[in-house]
């Protein structure tokens, strides 16, 4: 027979926990109510900044009610996310209740640009009709797509010879968008003039200073060549088109300068043999990839700060067959001492093995996200 202080004291519970439930569900019908505002205001959905101070305000709240902080942010955060979740699906069932036939592509411009190319190649292998949505900067990108001004994203995210781009691993940490395709582009670098000329007819070149960084080895052979720095190879080959004068010379792309209206006069050897940028296709809805179509997956993980908890995760791929195929970290967006680890998996989020191991991630895990999961090297399902 039960202890009759124990049946009060869990009735008492039970009726604390009833009274949360519909705190939650109120909390998440305001959230819609805000999805709405953003609509119709152009704003994307989610605000870090407003984030932020709801956290510090309640976890100095908690701190006055004796619990404990570390626990507050937690289940906040899931909170949180639970109702940017909720808010995104709504957004995108309105949008795609109006959704135009032409799908419109957000890239990093100027027009010429590496990322133009890419978006564009994207574009034409998927949509009968592309609007072209060039963007001055990465947040912008991610803020078109978040607030349905485009349909897709392509942004790099590595290249070969410099890396990881850590401004795109940023935004991905917080965006409610899915990655939905991979592109890897060869980066071919060329002289691109007003008109075909020899190699030591150049007198100046413009770029932007990564094709040169790029390309160092080769350009030192010519000493006498003025060079000339650009915001972006796009820029270059506008001067060198406005110039008008035949030995000024552009490095950039030959489809880039095709844009500009310049002729190709000759590759630009690299001092890495190969040279190329992986892009993604970012979109408001994830993509279910059918599971005979090679597939991978993105994810986001932080692990807790005791030792080997990283392997701990790691051992759980390994236990589910599942091949890693890289592994990045960032610092955590407002937690700078902790990491953020972007995992890429050869896995569908539709298998079975993989949706095992992910329940054992996230019970393993302080936070969890699937970013998406895409057809390998650029086939947009
Ligand atoms: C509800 C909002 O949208 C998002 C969700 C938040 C929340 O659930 O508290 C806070 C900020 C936004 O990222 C909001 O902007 O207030």
């Amino acid at each position: 027979m039960p202890n009759q202080n124990l049946i009060n004291l869990r009735e008492r519970i039970t009726e604390i926990d009833e009274q949360l439930l519909t705190l939650l569900s109120k909390r998440s019908d305001i959230a819609t109510e805000v999805a709405k505002t953003k609509l119709a205001l152009h704003k994307p959905i989610r605000d870090e900044i407003r984030e932020a101070e709801l956290l510090s305000a309640l976890i100095e709240k908690s701190n006055a009610l004796g619990l404990d902080q570390n626990y507050i942010a937690r289940v906040f955060r899931l909170i949180i996310e639970d109702s940017v979740q909720k808010q995104q699906k709504w957004m995108n069932q309105e949008l795609s209740s109006t959704d135009s036939s032409a799908s419109r592509v957000a890239f990093l411009g100027p027009k010429g640009s590496y990322s133009h190319l890419a978006a564009r190649a994207f574009g034409h292998s998927h949509f009968d009709k592309t609007i072209e949505c060039s963007c001055h900067r990465f947040d912008d990108i991610f803020e078109m797509v978040e607030t349905g001004h485009a349909e897709y994203a392509v942004v790099p995210i590595e290249n070969t010879s410099s890396g990881a781009i850590n401004e795109v691993y940023d935004l991905l940490q917080s965006t409610s968008l899915s990655i939905v395709g991979e592109k890897i582009m060869p980066i071919e670098h060329c002289f691109m003039g007003i008109k075909p000329i020899n190699l030591d007819e150049i007198t100046t070149v413009y770029s932007h200073p990564q094709p040169f960084q790029q390309c160092s080895q080769f350009l030192s052979k010519y000493p006498h060549w003025k060079i000339v720095y650009c915001e972006s190879t796009a820029a270059a080959m506008e001067m060198v088109y406005n110039e008008q004068n035949s030995s000024h010379v552009a490095i950039g792309s030959e489809a880039g300068g095709q844009i500009y209206g310049l002729n190709l006069i000759e590759k630009v050897p690299t001092n890495q043999g190969q040279n190329m940028t992986r892009f993604v296709v970012l979109h408001r809805k994830p993509k279910t990839i059918p599971l005979h179509i090679p597939t991978k997956s993105t994810f986001l993980m932080a692990t807790g700060q005791h030792a080997g908890a990283l392997v701990e995760a790691l051992i759980i791929l390994k236990n589910h067959n599942i091949v890693m195929s890289k592994l990045e970290s960032r610092p955590m967006k407002g937690n700078p001492w902790e990491e953020m680890f972007y995992i890429d998996v050869q896995a569908n989020l539709i298998s079975e093995e993989f949706q095992e191991a992910i329940t054992h991630l996230k019970s393993e895990t302080r936070f969890f996200k699937v970013l998406g999961s895409y057809p390998v090297d650029g086939i947009l399902f």
